[in-house]
């Protein structure tokens, strides 16, 4: 009898039509490590094997499902490992060497905090496949003037190309979660799109999208002694509010503010 851990974020994918459909959108895995987080019983696991990966390591917290994995570890001989770890606390550089694609059904209490930690070395990886609840998928891939549109877009699409593949309803799972989902696609560039210190980014971003509907001009006071100098010089009228702006536009303002 399955017991699924709500606080694990536990919603096992039920089909293997849809398990196999999310490995296949990683492309040719024959030259890669993979890493997938939050194997649970193995079921896009055995997914990503069919697809003959160099290696698949997969990292689990919940140790009481790290033992379900032992037929799967037999009889790909050396090519799969499981990880009893939390993931969030795992350094991916210190486990497989590049080149490494993520590929993961993510448990959606975690999936922010662990996009953000990939993305601070985003160029380990060559793609990343994810599930998420489609609330966060939609942030991710939001564009300008729209309102999913914040700092996750801006983060992501800033270091890679982003494509939301399809979505999938609670009944896809058991349990069934409250919420739709999403597999995302994310590539990372080569090298981020525009030139920016990406902790002034993040300031301005902290600032400006926590009083979403104010104008620039008023909540940019918070951390610029001159606003109008500042939106001069980043060439961004005061009266916009941030889901106005590209990230081209952001990147700009944070350039300005780091020479203030
Ligand atoms: C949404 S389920 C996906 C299970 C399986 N891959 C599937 O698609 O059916 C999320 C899995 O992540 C595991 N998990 C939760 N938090 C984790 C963490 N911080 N690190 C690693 N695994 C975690 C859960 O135990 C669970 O097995």
């Amino acid at each position: 009898m399955i017991k699924p851990n709500k606080k694990l974020g536990q919603n096992f994918i039920l089909s293997s039509d849809v398990t196999d459909k999310i490995a296949a959108l990683a492309g040719d895995l024959s030259e890669f490590n993979v890493i997938e987080v939050g194997p649970g019983f193995g079921s896009l696991t055995r997914s990503i094997l069919e697809c003959n990966p160099k290696y698949l390591l997969s990292i689990e917290k919940d140790e009481s499902l790290i033992s379900k994995h032992s037929s799967l570890i037999e009889n790909y001989d050396g090519k799969y490992q499981i990880l009893n770890a939390d993931a969030l606390h795992v350094k991916e550089q210190e486990l497989i060497d590049k080149p490494v694609k993520v590929i993961a059904n993510l448990p959606y209490n975690v999936s922010v905090v662990l996009l953000l930690k990939w993305l601070e070395d985003i160029n380990f990886f060559t793609s990343l496949t994810l599930m998420f609840q489609k609330e966060v998928a939609d942030r991710i891939v939001a564009v300008p003037n729209s309102k999913s549109y914040g700092r996750l877009s801006i983060l992501t699409q800033l270091f890679c190309d982003v494509k939301k593949e399809f979505d999938l309803k609670p009944e896809a799972f058991f349990p069934k979660p409250k919420v739709d989902s999403s597999i995302v696609t994310i590539t990372p560039l080569p090298a981020p799109r525009f030139s920016v210190d990406i902790c002034t980014l993040k300031k301005v971003m902290n600032t400006v999208f926590s009083k979403r509907r104010k104008m620039l001009s008023s909540s940019l006071k918070e951390i610029s002694h001159n606003t109008d100098a500042l939106l001069n010089a980043a060439e961004i009228e005061g009266n916009k509010r941030p889901e106005d702006l590209s990230i081209e536009q952001f990147c700009k303002l944070a350039n300005a503010l780091h020479i203030q």
